[in-house]
């Protein structure tokens, strides 16, 4: 069992601003007090017992920090320190103040192609990594893209929230009907065992939304966009990709294959003459 420090998180960081919540807890901008120096905390609260349905299990806390710390790359979110409480664990992750690439796309509608692919370029290097280290993320979505700094000509990327990322270790199924309607694959809906292809559909639907300002599937309830997955049910609308290259619009198609096994992987898509021209 993975021993975090017992200390109290506030005797070496002070606790600000609230930055997000979700079903998880809080992450809060926090001020390493030795160096002055801004972190983000992520605050989870821990189930009490079996019987306590408030929380995360202590197990699934213990796998994001293993999986955190298998993963350092420049490309995705670092963890430093890992405080744990009565019922709280936090975690002191890298602050990347840029935002999301979600806040990004909306102020400016949509990217250009070279923008877009400036962007693509290292979120691939940073699936290609985590791929290599059989961890899949199975939460891609713009909102888990931040921004290193919005303002710099050339944003880094950095990949956040690995609370539904697994280990997939060979042997091993690995099942889960978690994530986000608009970006799962349908291996995600079928609950079928699943591989970092699923990471791979989420990018083709991320894709389409940097290029277009659409989600490809969504429809007017979680129902319908369930079903539009299944049933492959999307398109080019002519308006939003009348700009659009046939080489986007082809690494975009050969992300959004229903069969998982023919689904381009982070490695192929660095090769695709929409990343790398020939
Ligand atoms: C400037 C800013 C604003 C909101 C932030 C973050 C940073 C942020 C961060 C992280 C997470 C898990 C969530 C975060 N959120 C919540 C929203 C993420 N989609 C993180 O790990 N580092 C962050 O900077």
């Amino acid at each position: 069992m993975a021993v975090f420090k017992p200390e109290n998180v506030e005797d070496f960081y002070e606790i600000g601003e609230v930055l997000g919540s979700g079903h998880f807890g809080q992450v809060r901008q926090v001020r390493e007090r030795a160096s002055g120096t801004l972190w983000a905390g992520k605050f989870l609260k821990i189930r009490k017992n079996a019987y306590s349905r408030l929380g995360l299990e202590r197990s699934s806390v213990e796998r994001e920090v293993e999986i955190l710390q298998t993963v350092q790359h420049a490309c995705i979110v670092t963890l430093k320190d890992v405080f744990e409480s009565r019922a709280e664990v936090v975690l002191i992750l890298e602050l990347v103040s840029g935002g999301e690439l979600f806040d990004f796309i909306a102020a400016k509608e949509n990217l250009l192609e070279t923008e877009a692919i400036e962007f693509m370029k290292q979120i691939l290097d940073g699936l290609k990594f985590m791929h290599s280290k059989n961890v899949a993320h199975f939460d891609l979505k713009p909102e888990n893209i931040m921004l290193s700094d919005k303002m710099s000509p050339h944003p880094n990327i950095k990949l956040i929230d690995f609370g539904l990322a697994h280990f997939l270790l060979p042997g091993e199924e690995y099942r889960s009907t978690s994530g986000t309607p608009q970006y799962i694959a349908p291996e995600v809906i079928n609950n079928e065992p699943l591989t970092t292809a699923a990471d791979m559909w989420s990018i083709g639907v991320i894709t389409f939304i940097l290029l277009s300002g659409l989600s490809p599937f969504q429809g007017d309830t979680d129902e319908e966009t369930l079903k539009n997955i299944i049933g492959m049910i999307y398109e080019f609308d002519a308006q939003h990709f009348s700009m659009t290259s046939s080489m986007a619009k082809d690494f975009i198609q050969k992300l959004l294959v229903k069969n998982a096994d023919e689904r381009m992987t982070a490695e192929e898509c660095l090769l695709h003459p929409w990343i790398k021209p020939l």
